[in-house]
């Protein structure tokens, strides 16, 4: 439900900056009529100091607000003392909450609806134990609890979630192994929210007229006319494209965020999963960022994708000149190689990206040589079929160069003696 909201933000040491909690609170529907921000160490009763709540309250009433969103994670004492402090009827949200309610509002899968109901459920566990034995009885919210009987409720409520997550069917190792086996290569494309992945994902598949995996037909649409909607993805999509006759599977992520809550990031493991276990990650970051936003934002997706090879990639870079571009390029982690420059709805720069891809695929190459017959022709399609087929010569025997995964090419091999040994003549692998 939108409402007129007013914002409270306290960071430690330097001035707040308020972008992000902006664009959280609109992309979650509300109208941010004023804010507050204040550079101190946390209060223990309100993460705010308490001068700083009576200007808030104060600006609520002023403007009519109905809503603060304080961009911390509050403790439920915290919680509660906001409320109390606040005029009534007005609700507080803090980070954690507001990121949730994008979520449960965007969920549009079940399992992406069980994935929040688990990470709502969970957050709600860990209140239940830091109240758990306070005497302080919070608004709405029974603390004493001596048989521990909440807490068994809740739990017993993340199991029955679980269970069904469970249920649900995985794209599991099996299903990937035998992919790899069939030749396709596995491509994630990770980073923050609204970087432009699933823009990415798009456009290479359509750019490539490509067999389309499973997403609907209007979804572009949906992301394109959205300005900094955040977290619009939130369960993974797969789509199919060849680059340079290797087929991949790409597949789009739940976007990042600064302190995304604990109970967020493992309630989404299983989609985060899908940056881990890819051969290429596809790291992709907003050019148009201020440069140390952007460098934060980089290392916060960055410590999740694991270890595999990463291609980083400029997005955006439609909206930066070439000086601003250099700039961020240069401030960029010194663990990651030379970002590709693309702008994903101008189309720009999308042929290195392709290249630094296949660059980044586990590769072998073999020549086979083999006579002529019906089993090599098999063997040739096979070769279409499976991996990049660099050339293929008819002379006196048929001579084909390979390039693919090590497993596709070990297979190929013994393929090739099959065939060798079928026609009863030695081939060459
Ligand atoms: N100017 C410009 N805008 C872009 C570019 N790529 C994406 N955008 C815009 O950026 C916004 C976010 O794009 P998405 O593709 O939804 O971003 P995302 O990374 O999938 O975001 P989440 O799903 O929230 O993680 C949209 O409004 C896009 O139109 C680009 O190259 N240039
Ligand atoms: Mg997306």
């Amino acid at each position: 439900m939108s409402r007129r909201t007013v914002l409270a933000a306290r960071t430690t040491d330097e001035r707040p900056d308020t972008n992000e909690i902006r664009a959280l609170a609109e992309s979650a529907g509300h109208e941010v009529v004023a804010e507050h921000t204040q550079t101190r160490p946390e209060d223990a009763t309100f993460d705010l100091g308490r001068g700083k709540v009576d200007e808030v309250a104060e600006s609520i009433r002023e403007h009519d607000a109905r809503l603060v969103v304080v961009d911390n994670e509050l403790t439920p004492s915290q919680f509660f003392a906001w409320t109390d402090r606040l005029p009534d009827g007005v609700e507080v949200r803090d980070r954690f909450r507001l990121v949730l309610d994008i979520f449960e509002a965007r969920a549009s899968t079940r399992r992406a609806t069980l994935q929040v109901e688990l990470a709502r459920l969970q957050h709600e566990l860990h209140r239940r134990r830091e109240v758990q034995g306070r005497d302080t009885e919070y608004k709405g919210f029974p603390t004493h609890d001596p048989e521990g009987e909440w807490i068994r409720e809740v739990k017993l409520r993340i199991d029955r979630v679980q269970n069904r997550l469970d249920e649900l069917p995985e794209e599991g190792d099996e299903n990937r192994a035998r992919k790899h086996d069939a030749g396709f290569d596995f491509v994630a494309l990770a980073g923050y929210t609204n970087a432009g992945k699933s823009t990415l994902l798009h456009r290479l598949a359509d750019d490539l007229s490509l067999e389309d995996l499973g997403t609907g037909p209007n979804d572009l649409a949906e992301t394109v006319n959205v300005e900094d909607r955040l977290f619009e993805t939130l369960d993974t999509t797969t789509r199919r494209c060849t680059v340079d006759g290797r087929r991949l599977l790409v597949s789009d992520t739940v976007g990042f965020i600064r302190d995304l809550p604990h109970d967020l990031v493992e309630a989404f493991r299983s989609t985060l999963v899908e940056a881990r276990e890819a051969d290429v990650v596809v790291l992709v970051a907003d050019a148009s960022k201020p440069v140390d936003a952007l460098r934060e934002r980089v290392r916060t997706v960055l410590d999740e994708v694991g270890d595999g090879p990463v291609v980083p990639v400029l997005n955006k870079a439609d909206r930066v000149d070439d000086t601003d571009l250099e700039r961020t390029r240069a401030a960029l982690p010194d663990a990651l190689d030379e970002p590709v420059a693309l702008s994903a709805t101008k189309g720009a720069g999308f042929d290195d990206l392709c290249e630094r891809v296949v660059a980044a695929l586990p590769t072998e190459t073999a020549t086979f040589e083999l006579p002529h017959g019906d089993e090599t022709m098999g063997f040739v399609a096979w070769c279409h079929d499976h991996g990049a087929v660099d050339a293929v010569e008819y002379g006196d025997r048929v001579s084909l160069e390979l390039r693919a995964r090590p497993s596709v090419v070990e297979q190929a091999r013994a393929r090739a003696t099959d065939v060798t040994d079928g026609a009863g003549a030695d081939g060459r692998a």
